[in-house]
């Protein structure tokens, strides 16, 4: 069934659950360093391996970053909390088991707004944030590709053994209908641009800093129980995201059309079809053996420290935009369009570098997008906020005029320099040498006297004929409201 008609026919529900690696300077439960990248298998100290007689000590940052992500997200932070051993049997975990969180998690029960590109809002009901460990990494070489059954020797890497992670859960997600995979992207964005301005993890998805899983089910009616869910692992980019649910989506429908079941499993997203395929069965039953770690006394996170950290949170990215959106007087539409360029922040630095909101707003979102566009390359890298703040400056002061400033704006995206060297070098300042006009003024009316008698005979449009030339002598330097003054001023005697 396509996709199309699938969503016509059934409702989804959609839960997701990510994984967000913190950026503490060691791991969770030791004092390996939490770095990216390295030889395999260096950043590892006994207990990352949980060799025999190693034992874990929580690190105390990850506790407050993730108390700064409940917070963030409106959950209840729980007075007392434990760590708990999630058993299974895979080589990425050396130690037969993940230090988690299970029923008693540090942070339950909030909420994310979530604002799609057209500004329809959902609210994203969240059930859960735990601590826990990630696993370290597997390589299956030869064989079937990803499956250790068939290939020839598995390599694996610990580094990734122990690196703090929070896993936060959202409850089912019912009343998305057709928008469920932007839901599902856009949430997953929003939690991106909220670890960010937490300052708690660099939030990379392409460095896998940021993983979803998707989780999608359908049912025939909103009214009907919910229907038995897929979750797709380790889905990392937001367009992703999307793919996997519209496909999970029309995959599901077929087969219910077809009159089969689905099947509760975890599957796999292929970049290159936006298909997923099988992996593992996976019944809610699945016996983890959780039980308390027992090398780890409960948390009891004091009430002075979270209502010291809820004090320090900064200004999450839902409330600036409400707030800057104000101060600017920006509409809705406008304020989404930067939104969602991704120039909030060029716009807010440029209006604080000392531009005007309107006219940051104009230069990021018209030229300097339209560069970016042209090259191929991120706003971030092409120009900085101060230099976009000095270029509207310099037309401020009447030294540039738009023309002129493209121009100038083209050459500092190019490496050339500052905005105001780069117009002393190139020559492009505003011609403020009247001398220098007057000379072009004198030689267009030499130059075209049908034009002068038009002009002289009242009709005052062919004062552009003139333009023309002026403009070129001065190469496009010329002020337009002195030059039209001084030919009437020369013509009308
Ligand atoms: N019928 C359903 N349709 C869609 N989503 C569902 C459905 N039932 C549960 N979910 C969602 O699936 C997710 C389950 O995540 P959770 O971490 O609780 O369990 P899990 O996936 O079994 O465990 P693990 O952390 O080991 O992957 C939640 O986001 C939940 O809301
Ligand atoms: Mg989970
Ligand atoms: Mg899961």
């Amino acid at each position: 069934m396509k996709y199309e008609d699938a969503i016509k026919k059934y409702d989804p529900v959609i839960g997701i659950e990510v994984h967000v690696e913190l950026g503490t300077a060691t791991k969770m439960f030791d004092a390996a360093p939490n770095t990216f990248g390295g030889g395999p298998n260096t950043n590892i100290t006994p207990t990352s391996l949980g060799l025999p007689g190693s034992l874990p000590v929580v690190n105390e940052k990850g506790v407050e970053y993730a108390i700064k992500i409940g917070l963030a997200l409106g959950c209840e932070i729980a007075e007392t909390c434990r760590f708990a051993r999630k058993n299974y049997f895979y080589p990425d975990v050396p130690k037969d088991f993940q230090t988690s969180q299970s029923d008693e998690p540090i942070a339950a029960e909030g909420s994310v707004e979530v604002e799609l590109e057209d500004g329809t809002m959902f609210t994203i009901p969240v059930e859960r944030a735990h601590m826990e460990e990630d696993a370290g990494k597997n390589t299956h070489i030869g064989g079937a590709t990803g499956r250790i059954h068939g290939a020839d020797h598995s390599l694996v890497d610990y580094n990734r053994a122990g690196v703090t992670l929070v896993e936060i859960v959202t409850h089912p997600i019912t009343g998305t209908g057709e928008r469920a995979a932007e839901v599902a992207s856009t949430y997953v964005r929003t939690l991106r641009d909220i670890f960010r301005a937490l300052d708690v993890s660099e939030a990379r998805m392409e460095q896998g800093n940021v993983r979803a899983d998707v989780n999608v089910s359908l049912r025939e009616s909103p009214d009907a129980p919910l229907g038995t869910r897929t979750e797709t692992k380790n889905v990392n980019s937001f367009r992703s995201i999307e793919r996997a649910v519209r496909y999970e989506i029309a995959r599901q429908a077929t087969r219910l059309e077809a009159g089969e079941t689905i099947v509760q499993e975890t599957r796999h997203f292929h970049e290159g079809t936006g298909e997923t395929s099988s992996g593992r069965p996976k019944s809610d039953a699945d016996d983890y053996r959780y039980f308390p770690e027992p090398d780890l006394v409960p948390l009891v996170p004091s009430r002075e420290w979270v209502e010291e950290l809820r004090a320090t949170l900064p200004e999450l990215p839902a409330q600036k935009r409400r707030r800057l959106a104000g101060v600017w007087g920006f509409s809705d539409l406008e304020m989404r369009d930067i939104v969602n360029a991704g120039l909030l922040e060029a716009i807010e630095e440029t209006v604080n570098a000392g531009a005007k909101p309107a006219a940051a707003r104009k230069w990021w979102t018209g030229e300097v997008a339209r560069l970016a566009n042209q090259k191929d390359q991120p706003t971030a890298e092409l120009v900085t906020p101060a230099q976009v703040a000095a270029l509207i400056g310099l037309i401020n002061d009447g030294k540039l005029n738009d023309k002129l400033a493209k121009d100038v704006l083209t050459a500092v995206a190019d490496g050339e320099g500052e905005p105001a060297e780069v117009m002393s070098a190139r020559n492009l300042e505003i011609v403020e040498d009247t001398g220098a006009l007057e000379a072009a003024v004198d030689e267009a009316i030499a130059a075209n006297p049908d034009v002068v008698e038009k002009i002289k005979g009242g009709k005052m449009q062919a004062i552009g004929a003139l333009m023309g030339p002026i403009m070129k002598a001065t190469r496009g330097q010329a002020d337009a409201g002195k030059a039209k003054d001084l030919i009437l001023a020369k013509i009308n005697g």
